[in-house]
């Protein structure tokens, strides 16, 4: 497995895909630099008129419904639509899903789109898969990524695709076989859209990986060795993000091997 994983990344470094993104006002910066530094190429665009332009052109497509408003619905679902016709894989993040009722009917609109990765954190996995809404607070998981697991199941039953659940521990599952990837660090919580930039790069594999559980495995794997190396001794969260971005860049296999924990 760890050959597969180093060959995803090394083929995001050697081709660069193009990843549009359609992401929320927060973490647009963040994200495209995360992107940059593992070898991708971002583009953040939401206007109806040029979506479906970009989906044509690009490897993979990332859907994010952090900072809604009904303008951008229209174009989610243009995109998305898109690349399910032109065959291109597509990323939902569906951020404070179950919050309120605007984001949990967007994220089912979507969701019936069929994404071929939904990645979230385990609030959001349990609210999407309608089995805990009261248990979404905001943007922020209120609960472990492990109770989760059952609810992407069952996500991953409707769309077809794969589910990942980030936390201490990230799940991977296509609704039969499940990875279980315990790297990253807690500080991770405290820097705004780390679970974004995970999405995103879920998109940069899949966009040189056709196995979408592959693919979204190797991604979190990529991220959370990088985010864990980035944590040490690291001061604070500010340090933290902008490590994780050198980290990200200078990756190595060895680095990756000797601490990658994958069950
Ligand atoms: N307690 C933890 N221990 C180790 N890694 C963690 C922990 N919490 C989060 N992470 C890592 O941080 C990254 C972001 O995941 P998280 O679940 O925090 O996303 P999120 O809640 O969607 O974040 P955001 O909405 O701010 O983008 C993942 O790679 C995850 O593995
Ligand atoms: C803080 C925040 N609010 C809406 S989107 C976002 C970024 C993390 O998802
Ligand atoms: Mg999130």
């Amino acid at each position: 497995m760890i050959d597969d994983i180093w060959n995803c990344l090394r083929r995001v470094r050697e081709a660069a895909p193009l990843v549009h993104n359609i992401t929320n006002f927060v973490v647009m910066n963040n994200t495209a630099n995360a992107l940059l530094a593992a070898g991708a190429s971002p583009v953040m665009a939401h206007a109806p008129e040029e979506v479906e332009d970009f989906v044509a052109i690009s490897g993979a497509l990332v859907v994010n419904i952090g900072t809604l408003s009904s303008d951008w619905i229209a174009a989610m679902r243009l995109a998305a639509l898109k690349a399910g016709a032109a065959g291109k894989p597509w990323v939902l993040d569906p951020v404070g899903v179950g919050a309120t009722a605007f984001r949990s009917a967007t994220a089912a609109v979507l969701v019936e789109i069929g994404p071929t990765v939904v990645r979230g954190n385990a609030s959001e996995i349990l609210a999407l898969a309608d089995a805990a809404t009261e248990a979404t607070r905001g943007v922020d998981s209120t609960v472990s990524s492990d109770l989760s697991l059952e609810a992407a199941r069952r996500i991953a039953a409707v769309t077809g695709g794969v589910v990942a659940v980030t936390g201490a521990t990230d799940y991977v599952t296509d609704g039969r076989d499940v990875h279980a990837l315990r790297n990253g660090d807690a500080m991770m919580g405290r820097v705004t859209g780390l679970g974004c930039s995970a999405s995103a790069l879920v998109g940069a594999f899949l966009a040189v990986e056709p196995d979408p559980l592959l693919a979204t495995t190797a991604a979190l794997a990529v991220f959370g060795v990088a985010g864990e190396i980035a944590a040490e001794n690291a001061p604070g969260p500010g340090t933290l993000q902008l490590r994780l971005y050198d980290t990200l860049y200078a990756l190595d296999r060895q680095a990756l091997q000797s601490r990658l924990r994958l069950d």
